[in-house]
Formats: C-alpha cells, structure tokens, sequence
C-alpha cells in the first residue's frame, strides 16, 4: 500500500517547513516518495523552495482541491501511482477544507493501493487565537481530521500560551496527539513517529468511519483571491523591507498571505509575510524572482507594479 501523508494547516503555518523536515527524514531512510503541492495562487512558490532531485514533485495550481482541483487531485494520485512510491506527501493550501478529499477512498483504483496514513495539522501558534476566530471554519475542519496536531512557531510562545493553544485544540480534536514541543531540532525518526505513529488513519477502506461529505455541503466558495508576481528585477534587501513593512496598512488589499523569492545583488533571498508580520532570509533555490499573494479585495495592479 502507499501511505498518502497530508500536511495541512492554515496559511503560511508552517506546513512547507515542516514537509522539508520530512523529507530529509524519508531521504535518509532512502524512501521513495512524491510530493503534491497545491497551491491556491498562479506562482508555485513552495515547489522551488522544496526543489531536491531526490523527489519528484506535482504541482497543483490556482485553486484548491477541496473544490475546484479536485478531480484534477485524484488524476495526479491515479498517475502517480503506477510509479509505486512509499509515500505520497500532500500539502493542500492553506484554505483547504476536508470536505470530498475522502471520497478518495472511495475510488476503487485508489483504494487498492494508497491509504491515507495521517493527517498532520500544522498550527501556528504566533497567529492562532486571531485566525481560528477570524476563519473558524478552516480551522475546525483541519484540526478535527487530525491524526497529530503540531504546533509551529513555539519558541515565541509562553508556556502559558502554549498551554492555552493546547487546551483550545484539545476542545475541538481530544484524539489527536499534539505535538508542542520545538521541531527545529527534531531527529529523523522523531518526525517520522508524527506521521507514522499513529492509527487513526492507519487502516485503508474504513469507509464507515470516513466522513460522508457528498451531500448537503456542495462545494463551498472560497472568499479568497490570489495575484502571482514574475520578476526578474533586483531588489536591494531594504526595498523588499520597506515593500512588506506597507503592507498592514491595506493600501494593497487585506493580504493575508505573502511569499517569494527574489534576487537581491548579493543573492536570492525568500520573504514570507503571514498576518501582519514578515521575515526574509537567504534562500538556496535556484528559482527566483517570483512571489505569490493571497488575501481579500487584493489591488492587483499596485501589486504588480511594485514588483515590476
Ligand atoms: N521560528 C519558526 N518559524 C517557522 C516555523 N514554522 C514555520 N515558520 C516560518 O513561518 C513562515 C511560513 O512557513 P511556511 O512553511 O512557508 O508556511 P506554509 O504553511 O507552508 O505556508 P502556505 O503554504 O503559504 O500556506 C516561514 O517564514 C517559516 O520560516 C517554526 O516552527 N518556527
């Protein structure tokens, strides 16, 4: 059987760091695996930061697969099947709603061969509180289909914080195991325990106990838009600064989620802008000049000629 291992969490959580740690892990394991992105907006950022030649990776875009990708979805699974990988690692975008996604398991090509073997849900626990009220109905839907709930960004946090994060989650997923500590340093076989320690994915065709979502809900709309940058200006590091550090002031739309790689004279550098705070740092793809926003009312064409 090949596992499928979901990785999701709300935008810009931490899902594409911690797939990074899972693939060093599964490297060095020497597993064969595939990676699936999909990603709500054009410019698939997340693939060139995850670029390795050690893993063939399928890029889903602009959309969700919750909804409008998801016959395309279970296409990319059917194709990469034959292929015969140990794992199929899967990061929808961060607005993605577990809605259909098990109907997967209903497709007896499918079934056959792949089960779902977890779902981890990653948190951010610098924005939790504001998101999960703000967009309740992500939240619930990725943290109650949770096999494990990792909490990121936790060297930020109290440990009372992380206490009350802890307890919110438990309200809404009490089987789940919950991971608080700091991942940074997690070793191989710890972040493999994550995704393969746990059983309540574990068992292929538990059709009973899979959610039926094939009535009633439809497929629901997302409210989001995304505009994709292609570039190949350079940037010196304070511009790119001075461009992110305008952004909570909205005169670019309510942008929820920004990110990029971009060429500054020395080298290429990855911003990645998430609720009101950014953070920019060297990056070792080879891929640059592009960046990707998702948000509401966004101002495409001042976007663009930022960038331009
Ligand atoms: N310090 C710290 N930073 C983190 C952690 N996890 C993620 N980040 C940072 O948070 C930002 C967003 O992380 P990503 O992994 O790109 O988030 P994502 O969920 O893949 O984002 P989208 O795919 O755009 O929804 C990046 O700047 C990461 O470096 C963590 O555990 N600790």
């Amino acid at each position: 059987m090949v596992r499928l291992d979901i990785v999701s969490g709300f935008l810009g959580a931490g899902k594409t760091t911690f797939i990074r740690k899972v693939m060093e892990a599964c490297i060095s394991r020497r597993e064969k695996i595939v990676l699936v992105e999909n990603e709500f907006g054009q410019v698939s950022i997340d693939s060139a930061l995850l670029e390795t030649e050690h893993v063939k990776i399928y890029e889903l875009l602009q959309g969700c697969v919750c909804c409008t990708l998801k016959g395309d979805f279970f296409q990319t699974i059917k194709n990469i099947l034959p292929q015969k990988p140990d794992r199929i690692i899967f990061e929808p975008s961060g607005i993605f709603i577990f809605n259909e996604i098990f109907d997967l398991l209903k497709d007896p090509e499918i079934s056959s061969q792949c089960c779902i073997n977890s779902v981890t849900t990653i948190v951010d626990g610098q924005h939790f509180f504001q998101q999960n009220k703000r967009f309740s109905p992500f939240f619930e839907s990725q943290i109650s289909h949770a096999s494990t709930l990792v909490l990121s960004k936790t060297p930020s946090l109290s440990t009372k914080e992380i206490k009350e994060i802890s307890d919110a989650l438990r309200q809404q997923n009490d089987t789940a195991s919950l991971v608080t500590k700091s991942w940074d340093d997690f070793l191989c076989h710890e972040i493999m325990l994550i995704l393969d320690g746990n059983i309540k994915y574990a068992l292929p065709n538990l059709l009973d106990e899979i959610p039926d979502c094939s009535t009633g809900h439809g497929h629901h709309k997302h409210e989001f838009e995304s505009v994709g940058v292609r570039t190949a200006k350079i940037f010196e590091i304070r511009e790119l600064e001075n461009i992110l550090g305008q952004f909570p002031q909205a005169q670019f739309g309510n942008i929820l989620r920004g990110k990029g790689i971009i060429k500054t004279p020395d080298h290429c550098v990855e911003f990645s802008y998430v609720n009101g705070q950014y953070h920019i740092s060297q990056s070792k793809s080879t891929i640059a000049g592009m960046a990707s926003f998702i948000g509401m009312g966004l101002k495409k064409e001042k976007l663009l000629a930022l960038f331009g």
